[in-house]
């Protein structure tokens, strides 16, 4: 079988005197989108971290298209096709929307059908494209850092919990807008504590506790599996809309 587009194998990653991941293995197949869950604390944003290289693996190996990837720095990794989407939301607020966009092209304008693409995907954007990014909602800022990250094709698109705190209508234009880019191919690892988006979205998912993973399937048994559910929706996992 060939290799998966993204392969952590025994990955251990230490925050100064602490030890947080605790040997996490995982493959991320391309094309399809895993969802990462666990309770807070678990170890999941630590994870997506250590992948982009802001945080340095202390032993392990990730495997990114073939290439050991464990020791380079954060702009090789990005460079290399890896897009983060942190819960901080990366946007720059004083700017108007269309300049974050243009900002996030880094190797030119933005290709004209892909904008069309992105602001299809989110149409609150098109509604404030000259108004500072600041004077957006949470849920449109959370849309405006996805697009900034996809301005450009990716390989894999690291997304980190981006319905949280949002109204539920937000949490469902979310939904949509990663259904589309599920059809439209891209390699989606998503963070999510929201069962309920997790399960309406994932191919497959990986559940994480304490620095492990301790379940990783098709998101299609877990929610066939009520006794699975039930254990994994034991650690905390918002099994509500
Ligand atoms: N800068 C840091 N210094 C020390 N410990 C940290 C630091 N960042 C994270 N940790 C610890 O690492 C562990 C994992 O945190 P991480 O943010 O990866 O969890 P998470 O699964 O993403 O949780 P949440 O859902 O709450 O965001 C936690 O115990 C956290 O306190």
């Amino acid at each position: 079988m060939s290799e998966p587009l993204l392969r952590l194998q025994d990955v251990h990653t230490h925050i100064g005197p602490y030890h947080i991941l605790h040997g996490v293995t995982c493959d991320i197949p391309a094309g399809q989108l895993t969802m990462l869950l666990g309770r807070n604390g678990a170890g999941k944003t630590t994870t997506l971290r250590t992948i982009m290289g802001l945080w340095r693996a202390s032993s392990g190996s990730i495997r990114f298209d073939g290439r050991d990837i464990t020791r380079c720095s954060t702009p090789s990794v990005a460079q290399g096709g890896i897009a983060y989407v942190p819960e901080s939301m990366a946007i720059f607020t004083d700017l108007t929307v269309r300049e974050n966009i243009v900002l996030a092209a880094r190797s030119g304008p933005v290709d004209s059908a892909r904008l069309d693409w992105m602001l299809g995907l989110f149409p609150a954007l098109k509604r404030f494209w000259n108004l500072p990014a600041g004077n957006l909602s949470g849920g449109q800022k959370q849309m405006l850092a996805i697009a900034r990250a996809i301005a450009e094709p990716r390989r894999l698109l690291l997304v980190d919990e981006p319905t949280k705190g949002l109204a539920p209508v937000m949490v469902r234009s979310m939904i949509e807008a990663f259904r589309a880019l599920k059809e439209a191919g891209e390699t989606i690892l998503l963070v999510e504590q929201n069962f309920y988006a997790a399960s309406a979205l994932g191919d497959n998912v990986l559940v994480m506790d304490d620095g492990r993973i301790v379940h990783s399937g098709a998101m299609s048994d877990l929610v066939a599996d009520q006794a699975l559910q039930q254990r994994l929706l034991g650690l905390s996992l918002d099994a509500h809309q």
